[in-house]
This record gives C-alpha cells, structure tokens and sequence, in this order.
C-alpha cells in the first residue's frame, strides 16, 4: 500500500498587474499556496489559494493525513472535515458567491484531493484525465481574459500590457493577447464601468474579431432591472451574460428576459445551491472551479448533474500558477459536456511559473499531458523564489477593496452599483 507519509505546504506569492474588477483592484502580488504530499519515492502536487486563514485550514488538514492510503479520497475528505470542524473562512473580495461551511472544507479538500490524484497517477503510470474517465479531447481550449486596468500598479512604472480603460485599450489588449496565445474566444471583465461603456467595449470586441465568441461578466455589479437592459442592447453579441445580478431570485428575474444564456460562478458555488438554481431557471451555464466545488472529481459530478438538468458547463480561474492549470487541463479533457473555452488568467502572470515546464497555451488551446499524473513537475528554485516573494510582499489576505480605496479613497464596493 502507498500510502501519505507527509505533506509541505508551501505559500508563495508572484506578480500581478493590476486588474480592475467589482470588488476593487489586483494587489501587486497574488498570492496561492503549493502542496507537496510525500508517498514512497513519489510526491504528489496541489495548488490553491494562499490566504491566511486558508492556510491554516490546509496546515490543519496537512497534520491529519499521514498514513492514508493515496487511493483512499474518501478517507481524505472525512479525515480533513475531522480536522478542520465546522468552520468558514470566506474571500474579502466575493468574487466566487457566498461563502459556508461547506465551501469552506471544499475548498481544502480540492487541493489535497488533486495531490493524490497526481500520485495515483504516478504510482500506477497514467495520466490524471485517465482517472477521471480518460479524454474526450487532446486539446483543452481557453478563452482570452480581457480585463479594464491601469497601467501599472501607483508608484511603479508602467507594465507591458500598459493601460486598459476603454474600449480601444481593451480591443488592444485582445489583440496582443490574441496574438501571443491564439485564443479563439473573448472574456471582458466588466463591473468596472457603467454598463453603456462596456456594451461599448462588446461593441468594439465585436467589430476587431467578428467571427470570436464574446462573453461579459460584470460580477454581479447591476441590479436585475439594468441587466435586463443590457441584456437587450448585447443582444446577438454575446455567447453567455456572466453573473450579471446577484442571487438566484435576481438571475432567475433576468434570465427569464435575456436573449443569451446566463452564466454563474457567483450563485451557483456549492451542491447546495442547484436545486433551487434549477427551480428558478436563475442560470443556464454553471462555470465549474475545482478549487472550490471540492476539487476534479466534484467537478466532474456537477458536470453530470447539469448534463441532467440541461445545464451548460464552463470553466472559471483565478489567478493561478502551472499545477492548477494542468489540473484544469486534466478535467476539462475529461469532461464531455464542458464545451466551452475555459476561463485562465495564465497570460496575466507573464512567464512567471512553480513548475518546470508549464503546458503551453498556443493556437487557443493547451496540449493534454498522457504523461503519469498531472505531468508537471515542481521547480524547487522558483518554489523558494516565490516563497521569498510571499514573505516579504506584506499581503496576507486578498483584498482588492482596500488597495483600491489606497488611491482612491471614496471608493466603495457596492453589488450592485449600477
Ligand atoms: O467571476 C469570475 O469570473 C472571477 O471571479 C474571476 C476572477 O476572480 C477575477 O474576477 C479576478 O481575479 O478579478
Ligand atoms: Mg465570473
């Protein structure tokens, strides 16, 4: 039997530019956190988020895993929620919904769950898309993820993508993103502006690449009835309206009018909210995130559910480093019905990686590795560059708020605000 016989938690911390959203702004750093976990000669590889308070859920965790059985994902999740208990520790900023107890432990089981699916993989020789079904594709597309930002970050100099705040930054910006990475599907995040601004940017996207699906997602930035409108004037432009409102009652309000289908990755986060989202009629598309739906095989499981109920499956990212996005790589090729691009912020963290050699987004889609496990290796030098970074940046918890109001200081987050 192989089973844990340790496990490293390593948090780190890598550049971000700074991204404009409904919450505020990126923070120079961005922060995530490496799990390595230790089984014979082999290790297994996780990444999640790198708050503080998740963290001490994972180093929890971390202490009660030693002895499992690598084939044991049930133990692995009964041994976590012994560890940690009832609690929640929800994101500032609120960009994936509401947060529970629930989520809570999800949240902490998908980063270990995604370590032992690389070291079963690894112990047995097949990639990790094999132990979830096998592929139904070789190539994972995703989508270019358009974000309104400054130029740089205040008081540094500006960066290479250099401003974005109007449409013509942003049709820029799609271009050179287009140009590096061959996305062949367009994300703006939007909530920044007011709503005839970034119709005005759809517009733009629309007349630069005609033949690209468009997708905006204000994060529940308007009320029901300004959705609605926008809504109609995106008309024919759009292939999904993101997380327009708040809430199932809200969406339920605006999807009943929409002529596109409506997206989520803010009122559906949770097994629990499905019954009542299917009920409502509040979404159309689910965006699945293994990070916190309880990690590839959860994720796989709310695919199957919302095949059953007629739902779409897209894919949601945070920022993110090499081993989450070979995880994402891994489910999506094994997942059917997830038809739509996914979701990467990859081209936002210029180069930067944890891994030796991260899968390569080119022609708008990412090779699936067949090579045993997750097939990317940990770079220890980067690991402990990147350590270095989260010790010294000063950020402990993700908060894009507050570092908005630092140079704007009347700024307040408001859902909605338009
Ligand atoms: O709603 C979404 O798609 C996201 O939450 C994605 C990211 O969190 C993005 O909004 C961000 O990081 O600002
Ligand atoms: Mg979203």
């Amino acid at each position: 039997m192989l089973s844990v016989r340790g496990v490293k938690v390593t948090p780190i911390a890598f550049p971000d530019p700074p991204l404009l959203n409904s919450a505020g702004v990126h923070e120079p750093w961005a922060l995530r956190a490496v799990l390595q976990v230790f089984a014979g000669d082999l290790v297994g590889l996780g990444e999640t988020y790198g708050d503080i308070a998740h963290l001490s859920l994972l180093g929890a965790a971390a202490a009660s895993l030693d002895g499992l059985d690598i084939y044991d994902l049930s133990g692995l999740s009964q041994r976590i929620a012994a560890a940690i208990g009832t609690v929640d520790a929800p994101d500032r900023h609120g960009l994936t919904g509401d947060s529970t107890a629930a989520k809570t432990l999800a949240r902490v089981v998908s980063a270990f769950e995604v370590a032992l699916l690389d070291l079963q993989g690894q112990a047995i020789g097949r990639p990790v898309h094999d132990l979830l079904g096998g592929k139904v594709r070789d190539r994972v597309p995703f989508s270019a993820y358009l974000f309104y930002k400054w130029a740089g970050h205040p008081g540094a100099s500006p960066d290479a993508w250099g401003p974005a705040l109007d449409p013509a930054g942003i049709v820029a910006q799609a271009r050179s993103m287009i140009d590096r990475y061959g996305f062949e599907s367009i994300k703006l995040k939007g909530g920044v502006f007011p709503p005839a601004e970034e119709i005005d940017a759809i517009r733009a996207l629309r007349d630069a690449f005609p033949s690209l699906p468009l997708r905006l997602d204000p994060n529940a930035a308007w009320t029901p009835a300004t959705s609605i409108k926008v809504a109609a004037e995106t008309s024919g432009l759009l292939e999904y309206l993101e997380d327009p409102t708040g809430g199932l009652a809200g969406m339920a309000e605006v999807a009943a009018l929409a002529p596109m289908p409506l997206a989520t990755n803010m009122c559906v986060v949770a097994f629990a909210d499905l019954p009542e989202a299917v009920r409502r009629g509040s979404v159309q598309i689910v965006l699945a995130d293994h990070h916190y739906w309880g990690g590839l095989r959860a994720s796989a499981e709310l695919a199957a559910i919302c095949r059953t109920w007629g739902l779409g499956v897209s894919m949601h990212s945070n920022s993110h480093l090499g081993i989450s996005l070979a995880a994402m790589t891994h489910l999506a090729a094994s997942t059917p019905f997830l038809t739509y691009a996914v979701d990467t912020h990859t081209p936002w963290q210029s180069g930067v990686d944890v891994v030796t050699a991260p899968l390569e987004i080119s022609g708008g889609a990412a090779t699936v590795p067949d090579t045993p496990g997750l097939g990317v290796t940990l770079d220890q030098d980067a690991l402990a560059r990147l350590h270095e970074n989260w010790l010294h940046c000063g950020i402990r918890e993700r908060d894009d708020t507050s570092y908005r109001q630092r140079f704007e200081p009347d700024y307040v987050k408001r859902r909605p605000r338009w």
